[in-house]
């Protein structure tokens, strides 16, 4: 047999069919649903008089547009367009029958958060969702990606998704991580090095001993931007740490099930003589805690660095550059620690994990906010109890930030939770494009302890400085 990288074996064993021109039909595990990318694939089904194929592995919950404050079950208080979305959500998981979790539900989150938290997300799936951080659940060792609408119509209907092949990139974190450098330095450096376009075509993997170093929260952080570096999706291989965090939840295989499953992800691995397209190698000890200074993910620095000047690039990206910093309204030479914060946002399905609140928390016990104000949104219902639990939230509180419900919140401007113009904000969230978190609102993204120190200082903060 000839040997295989991770992605060949998932690919492999989800092939239902190839046609002559490498188009494939690939079978599909998962199906996560949000109300923003599937009112119309419902109505397709509907108008056509079909139902959906495998109700029981589609799960679906709202997390964009629902607000983050109390009483958000009240249509009242979303905009129109968001309370039809919701509406619509909730009327077509009754419906056609899938695993629902409204808002009501302490389980409800973000669906990359809620997914994996379920047990939903195993080893070995193909798992895909109207939406592109699905990349996150990569960190299981699952082939995850973002889909369209017509093609969330395709999956409802046949549980097959038409595909053609990508190209296997390895991406290698070699050794130790310093102090203060997280997940979230290592993907936003990982960009930083590739460019927004590096992975395009491209499938992933990240491995190497600081990726095994990482938890499984810390692994779906890397994961969730492999988007952001342009690839189809990124993975990491199942280990020990994998299988603990599976085992015993509640959509997980039990018994004699669980065991065959475990025998078969055991297998999930890159064969050492594999074939890579493309080969990236950092070392971990390189590794910074870094910023983004631009309006794009790969616009990253570590926090000691200066204000970039459009002529420290080339070609298109000199004015790319200019823009960038005009939108940002950030002044060529300024040390980045220098930036002065209004807002904090830790949050999303990059960084609203138990961990993340954890590292944030660490970095906030006993200190008061120097910015305007700073929210914390647990990544689901159940990331918010265990935090109450673990008495983080009364940390958070207490320091002066906002302890919200969970949802996407200021991840996006889609919800109540947005940036006014002008408004400059450090934020563990994925995106920093012109008006992503409200209309010209400025965005720096950052880890959950690089948002914890820039709250105490109200500037953009070494978060080793605080440790
Ligand atoms: C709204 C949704 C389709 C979108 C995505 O696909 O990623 C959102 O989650 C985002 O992060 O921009
Ligand atoms: S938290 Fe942000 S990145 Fe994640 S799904 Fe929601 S909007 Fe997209």
């Amino acid at each position: 047999m000839s040997p295989k990288t991770l992605y060949d074996k998932i690919w492999d064993a989800h092939l239902a069919h190839e046609a002559e021109d490498g188009t494939c039909l690939l079978y599909i595990d998962r199906h996560l649903v949000h109300e923003v990318t599937s009112p119309q694939a419902f109505e397709g089904l509907r108008m056509a008089g079909r139902t959906v194929r495998a109700p029981e592995k589609t799960i679906a919950v709202p997390d964009h547009n629902v607000p983050t404050t109390p009483g958000r079950e009240d249509p009242a208080n979303m905009t129109e367009d968001s309370a039809i979305q919701v509406a619509a959500l909730d009327k077509n998981a009754k419906e056609f029958g899938i695993h629902y979790y409204p808002v009501s539900d302490v389980r409800q989150g973000i669906v990359h958060i809620v997914g994996p938290e379920q047990g939903w997300t195993l080893p070995g799936m193909t798992v895909v969702c109207g939406d592109s951080h699905t990349a996150t659940h990569g960190a299981f060792g699952a082939l995850a990606h973002g889909i369209g609408t017509s093609e969330v119509e395709h999956v409802l209907a046949t549980q097959t998704l038409i595909q053609k092949k990508s190209k296997n990139m390895k991406v290698e974190i070699t050794g130790k991580l310093r102090p203060g450098v997280t997940a979230k330095d290592i993907t936003l450096s990982v960009i930083g090095e590739t460019g927004t376009a590096g992975g395009t075509g491209y499938v992933i993997e990240y491995c190497g001993e600081a990726i095994r170093d990482l938890s499984m929260e810390g692994r779906m952080t890397v994961c969730n931007m492999a988007i952001e570096g342009g690839a189809r999706a990124g993975l990491i291989a199942p280990d020990e740490k994998t299988f603990e965090y599976v085992m015993g939840r509640p959509h997980a295989p039990k018994g004699a099930q669980w065991e065959a499953a475990l025998a078969w992800w055991k297998t999930l691995y890159s064969d050492d003589d594999a074939h890579w397209d493309k080969v990236i190698t950092i070392k971990g000890e390189d590794i910074a805690p870094v910023v983004t200074w631009g309006t794009s993910p790969e616009d990253v620095l570590p926090i000691t660095a200066n204000v970039p000047s459009p002529d420290d690039f080339e070609g298109g990206k000199v004015g790319a550059a200019q823009r960038s910093l005009d939108y940002m309204g950030l002044t060529p030479g300024t040390p980045l620690s220098e930036i002065e914060i209004d807002t904090v946002f830790i949050g999303s399905c990059t960084n609203g994990r138990i961990e993340d609140l954890r590292a944030a928390a660490e970095i906030l016990k006993g200190k008061k906010i120097k910015v305007k104000r700073a929210m914390v949104v647990p990544g689901s219902g159940l990331v918010r109890a265990q935090a109450e639990e673990e008495g983080l939230a009364d940390i958070f509180r207490e320091a002066g930030f906002e302890w919200r419900l969970a949802g996407c919140s200021m991840c996006l401007a889609m919800n109540p939770d947005q940036l006014s113009e002008g408004e400059r904000c450090a934020s563990t969230s994925n995106r920093n494009f012109e008006g992503r978190q409200g209309y010209k609102g400025r965005t720096h993204l950052v880890s959950p302890g690089m948002a914890a120190a820039a709250a105490i200082t109200g500037k953009l903060t070494d978060v080793r400085e605080l440790m």
